[in-house]
């Protein structure tokens, strides 16, 4: 980061010299920029500096101009914005800067829809408690989800102080996470803290399920109590436990954490990070003999041959099938000329950027 980002208000919240850059036009347009840290229904909180003063604050805006019938278009939290601080009755969401990353998870019931959960991440981390036996299958599907947004995945195991064996658990946890740092601390003793503050500078999504200590290890990385850690299992009308807020806490040494509410199902949408999560079979399977090789009974499979003698353990390969064939049921499913017009756009726009380095205003 250089000195002239460093010195702006928003650097603690990820604002840097590209953002500048994006922003410039709009800049001149009067706009403020800011970082969506909620959405709700039409209205968002957003940071700003105050273009004054400099000071940084919260302020609700309305974001139903930038809203998009596309739900993936819509503003989410992590998102730049271009606001207007004037308008009356409130400040409005003129328009969005263009998203680097993107959580994106299936909507939880017989539904393909996408649903954002975090935009402009630069690591995912992905919390798991060592409390309970680890679910290494869940574990691959938070490593596809998050290798799927283009962020970095990092995990790390919770609850150290609650048992033993923990170098143990973070062997198996390795094994399905080629790639990937899996880390232990804990909240409690910090231990690991330190090592975990170091690999988050940039922003930072907490994805895991609820109750994973997700909330406790954001207040660990900003010294503070700023989540309200719920103690007792809330409940909402229909009957699931629930974190609502996914604000942006910024940290003391940089880097900003954002807490998503705990996932209990994380369906995959698309495949691209499958095949990083699963990237040692991907690279068995370009040692087999036949390009279209289905790995079932081809001579010359490799993926076969690594099962057989036990390099590709049984439960690996098996989950590995089961969410390929899920992620293809959902390409199938989703909207496929609506993909591919998202895909074009998303040309256009990398197009634009690359020509004029102007920023999407949506309508
Ligand atoms: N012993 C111990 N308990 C912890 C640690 N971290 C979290 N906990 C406890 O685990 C429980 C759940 O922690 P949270 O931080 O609320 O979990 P969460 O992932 O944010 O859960 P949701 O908000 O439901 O998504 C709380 O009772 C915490 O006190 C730790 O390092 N050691
Ligand atoms: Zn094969």
């Amino acid at each position: 980061m250089s000195s002239l980002s460093a010195a702006h208000p928003l650097s603690g919240f990820g604002w840097n010299d590209d953002r500048a850059a994006d922003f410039a036009p709009l800049a001149e347009a009067g706009l403020t920029p800011a970082r969506i840290a909620r959405v709700d229904r039409g209205r968002c909180d957003v940071v700003v500096a105050d273009p004054g003063t400099g000071e940084v604050r919260t302020v609700r805006a309305d974001s139903r101009p930038v809203g998009d019938p596309d739900v993936l278009k819509n503003p989410c939290t992590g998102d730049w914005a271009a606001v207007d601080l004037s308008a009356s009755p409130m400040p409005v969401v003129s328009a969005l800067l263009p998203r680097g990353t993107a959580i994106v998870r299936k909507t939880s019931g017989k539904r393909s829809e996408g649903q954002l959960l975090a935009a402009n991440i630069d690591t995912v981390l992905i919390a798991v408690s060592l409390a309970a036996d680890p679910d290494l299958g869940r574990i691959e599907r938070f490593l596809a989800l998050a290798w799927e947004s283009g962020a970095e995945p990092l995990v790390a195991l919770t609850k150290a102080d609650l048992v033993d064996d923990a170098e143990f658990v973070r062997a198996d946890v390795e094994g399905i996470a080629p790639g990937v740092t899996v880390l232990v601390v804990s909240a409690e003793t910090g231990e690991g803290i330190d090592v975990l503050r170091a690999c988050t500078t940039g922003t930072t999504a907490l994805i895991g399920q609820s109750g994973a200590g997700k909330s406790t290890l954001t207040n660990a990385l900003a010294g503070s109590e700023v989540m309200v850690v719920q103690q007792v299992r809330s409940v909402d009308e229909k009957g699931r436990h629930t974190t609502t807020t996914r604000e942006l806490i910024p940290l003391p040494g940089g880097g900003v954490v954002i807490d998503t509410p705990g996932l209990r199902g994380v369906g995959l949408y698309g495949g691209e990070g499958l095949a990083h999560a699963f990237s040692e079979i991907e690279e068995l399977a370009a040692d087999c003999r036949f390009d279209d090789c289905s790995h079932t009974s081809e001579p010359g499979c490799a993926v076969l041959a690594a099962r057989e003698d036990g390099t590709l353990p049984e439960r690996r390969w098996e989950s590995y099938v089961k969410l390929q064939k899920e992620s293809a049921w959902i390409a199938s499913r989703s909207d496929a000329r609506l993909r591919a017009e998202r895909a074009k756009e998303w040309k256009n726009i990398t197009k634009s950027m690359r020509g004029a380095n102007s920023p999407v205003r949506h309508r």
